[in-house]
């Protein structure tokens, strides 16, 4: 339904004679509107809740499906497998004002017409359409044109005299633009500011729209104007589609290196549905393998769906298929305007073989004749969608959209995550059965085989113990002062988290959960005399103890420092250094990515300090050195996949370093120098952290031998959202004991943050065998539960959840 606010399915009645297929474009009446809706589910027989009297008839077929055959039956089984209204789907899938901002043509589909046996308004409207250049007319004008139009259309069409589609709204003022053009960069009395000005116009190719310009800059349309006075550039409107584009360089495919030939040769053989893991270390050169895969499917005149994470985070990577493919590249994301959105789907609803490259969502482009799926960074948790709901993980849907359209999904990354690992090692029970569809291949070295960076690990213990109190290790210190614009470096720091882990300063030692081998997390407020630690998987609590259980030290230290001050510290010790700060206070404006990104390229800064972003797709020949704040942060999440992540997110950081003619150096600081991750992570053993990692999921029944469901409950009433969370643990136990279910329900237990916007939190763990035939063992009683819930308690269902936060 194409109206504002509705929420909703509608039913309505088939008028006689009118037969349609879902997906199928429909006016339908809606409140004292005509609207236009799309054909979801047929029934014959009418839903029992509904009363035939209530139901309105659909005033017509507006126009055959636009849809990719498959396309509905994919949006359904997203709807039942995340238990996610249908309507959620279609909200996630299509761009916003879909139908509205589309128009309704009619035009004759004969040319021999027999007026004579028709009503006089059919005739009136051959007539009229008779009468137009290209018989061919807006719905919208007909009706104008003609009284009782709708009448006539329904006679014409029964007779197959014309047919109805849709077309985009050509827009009646394409989007113009200020672009500024270099004419000469001589001429008199230029001050300095405004020959720099020029020559960074001349780096950029000449010709840039004026806005992204003047900000690359940081100059003003002002200064400008003053040079365009003195005839060095000349500023001019242009029109500028809604497709985002940037200025590319064109490039051709590199020679392979033995790995990727070989990688290429096994993806290039592949018919119909097989799923690939593309292990390649950071810097391996995967993104060469998939746009030399890419190649073929687009000259068979098949696209290709590529996804990334965080399209803002990785601009290089577009650019390089912009490079390769030039404009038959789409990029599609949620942070598009909806006019962008709109066009760009408009776009790959045509049939020409074209790349779309986006972020989850466009899993769902209605790319009509898919060749090939490619999820690069396939490890990473950007794929899937916490809330709201369906949260659905674009590399589960993606496997599901390849089966569907009978085509190869290549899942790539320096560390893949254990689902792709056990399920490309044949481990899981649903890939024994059909191992020829599942293959590895692996690129171990970097390109021109340059050697990975060395990773030292430093013992802050240590540091502490000999006097060192600040943030930098000596050995992190002596890095830093090395650096200058040839020698560039990265400072990560976790993200700040709201949850707390504690640690001892003294021995590192962690407070974990004797039941869930989480750690526990830290929580203080002013009513609570004595700080408490609680487990909020299973809610084990226990008081925060006045000394280490391990080495008895009585301190302690409560993790999360954030960019800010890590920042100010380093001005403070190393006032020459210039510092570029790179995390989500700094990048939040659209295009700030590329524009930071940009500037460190450019040697603006020596160091570049950032939260997670770092670790992703930067990829510059001159950054050689990378600084880990505190390794240990990420170990300790209260979170089941702590270590997974911890290991990939290390490996994924260090791997920025060394990448081009020169070595790298990697400076990583931790209060567990011992901790295997650690250890793994210096010594760059993916597959046995792996293997032991996969040992104690199957121990403990945790993805990927498991699945893991998590209700999520909230309300303003903390006393009903625990009774609730309640009554739902204990009706899900009844259930599977009735059943017979190998499953188990931990807690209830309060979400980590209790309160979010003055909601009181709690969740109940569903953990069940492992999915099989790619059906979860189990279809939750979705209404049943909903049923237990009072009016102000909202229930939120995540399948396979990334974060139990
Ligand atoms: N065959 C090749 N010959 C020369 N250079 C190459 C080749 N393949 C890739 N490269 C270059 O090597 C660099 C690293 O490649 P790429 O970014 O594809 O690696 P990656 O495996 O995607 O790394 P990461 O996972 O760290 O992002 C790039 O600058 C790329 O242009
Ligand atoms: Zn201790
Ligand atoms: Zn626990």
């Amino acid at each position: 339904m194409d109206c504002p606010g509705a929420e909703k399915l509608f039913t309505y009645r088939l008028p006689p004679g009118l037969t349609i297929q879902t997906g199928d474009i429909l006016s339908v009446p809606f409140g004292p509107q005509t609207v236009g809706g799309i054909a979801i589910r047929c029934f014959a027989d009418l839903p029992e809740a509904l009363a035939t009297a209530q139901i309105r008839e659909v005033v017509d077929l507006v126009s055959p499906s636009l849809f990719p055959d498959n396309y509905w039956s994919l949006l359904e089984r997203v709807a039942q497998y995340y238990h996610a209204p249908l309507m959620a789907v279609i909200r996630v899938a299509l761009p916003p004002g879909l139908l509205m901002r589309s128009q309704r043509r009619i035009r004759l589909s004969q040319r021999s017409i027999e007026t004579q046996t028709l009503t006089p308004t059919a005739q009136k409207l051959i007539e009229v359409l008779q009468n137009s250049p290209n018989q061919d007319y807006t719905w919208t004008y007909l009706q104008r044109q003609v009284k009782g139009a709708n009448q006539g259309l329904r006679e014409l069409r029964q007779r197959g005299y014309v047919e109805s589609y849709v077309q985009p709204q050509s827009h009646a003022q394409p989007k113009r633009q200020q672009v500024v053009t270099l004419l000469s960069s001589a001429a008199p009395d230029l001050t300095s500011r405004q020959q720099e000005v020029l020559v960074v116009l001349q780096q950029q190719g000449g010709e840039m729209w004026l806005q992204p310009f003047t900000e690359l800059c940081h100059t003003t349309p002002k200064t400008l104007k003053t040079l365009e006075e003195k005839g060095c550039v000349a500023i001019t409107l242009q029109e500028r589609l809604r497709l985002e584009q940037s200025p590319f360089e064109s490039d051709q495919a590199q020679t392979l290196t033995p790995d990727q030939e070989q990688a290429l040769a096994v993806i290039q053989d592949l018919q119909g549905y097989h799923q690939v893991l593309l292990h390649g270390v950071t810097g391996s050169g995967k993104t060469e393998v998939y746009l030399q895969a890419i190649a073929p499917t687009l000259k068979r005149g098949q696209s290709v769906l590529v996804l990334v994470p965080e399209i803002g985070l990785t601009p290089q990577l577009t650019d390089r298929f912009r490079a390769r493919f030039g404009d038959r590249v789409c990029v599609y994301h949620s942070a598009l305007s909806d006019g962008e959105r709109y066009d760009t789907w408009r776009q790959m609803l045509t049939e020409t073989a074209q790349v779309v490259i986006g972020t989850r969502s466009a899993i769902f482009s209605p790319l009509p004749n898919l060749g090939m799926v490619i999820l690069d960074e396939e490890h990473d948790t950007g794929y899937k969608q916490d809330r709201p709901a369906p949260c659905y993980h674009a590399r589960t849907v993606a496997r599901w959209r390849a089966e569907a359209e009978d085509c190869p999904l290549i899942l790539g990354s320096a560390t893949p995550s254990l689902e792709s690992w056990a399920t490309s090692q044949h481990l899981l029970p649903h890939t024994k059965s059909e191992p020829s569809n599942h293959h590895y291949l692996s690129l171990p070295q970097r390109v021109h085989a340059r050697p990975m960076p060395p990773i030292s690990i430093v013992d802050m213990r240590q540091e502490l113990e000999q006097g060192n109190r600040s943030l930098f290790s000596r050995k992190l210190q002596a890095g830093l002062q090395q650096l200058h614009s040839g020698q560039q470096g990265l400072l990560f720091i976790h993200r700040r988290g709201h949850s707390t882990f504690v640690s001892c300063r003294s021995c590192g030692y962690v407070v974990e959960c004797p039941h869930c081998s989480v750690s526990l997390t830290y929580h203080h407020n002013a009513d609570i005399k004595q700080p408490l630690l609680r487990c909020h998987y299973c809610n084990f609590t226990q008081t925060q103890p006045a000394q280490c259980p391990d080495c008895s030290s009585p301190y302690f230290r409560f993790f999360g420092s954030g960019t800010q001050r890590v920042i100010e510290d380093l001005n403070r010790q190393f006032p020459d250094l210039r510092v570029l700060r790179f995390d989500s206070d700094t990048t939040r404006r659209k295009g700030a990515h590329r524009q930071l990104l940009d500037r460190f390229a450019a040697g603006e800064a020596d160091l570049m300090v950032g939260t997670q972003m770092l670790t992703k797709g930067i990829d510059l020949p001159q950054v050689r050195f990378v600084g880990v704040l505190a390794a240990d942060s990420l170990l300790n999440l209260p979170d089941f996949r702590a270590s997974e992540r911890t290991f990939q997110t290390l490996l994924q950081v260090a791997g920025r370093a060394g990448r081009g003619e020169h070595p790298g150096q990697v400076i990583m600081q931790t209060y567990n120098p011992d901790h295997p991750v650690i250890q793994a992570v210096q010594r760059y053993a993916y597959e046995t952290t792996v293997d032991s990692e996969l040992q104690q999921r199957a121990a403990l029944q945790y993805p990927p031998y498991g699945q893991l469901i998590v209700l999520r409950l909230s309300s303003p009433s903390e006393e009903r959202v625990e009774q609730t969370a309640q009554a739902i643990a204990t009706y899900l136990v009844k259930q599977i004991e009735a059943l017979g279910l190998e499953a188990a329900v931990l807690g209830p237990a309060p979400a980590n943050i209790l309160r979010v916007a003055r909601r009181y939190r709690w969740q109940v763990l569903l953990k069940l065998p492992a999915i099989v035939d790619g059906m979860p063992a189990w279809t939750l009683p979705t209404s049943e539960l909903q049923a237990r819930c009072p009016k102000d308690v909202r229930l939120a269902i995540d399948v396979d959840p990334l974060t139990l936060l």
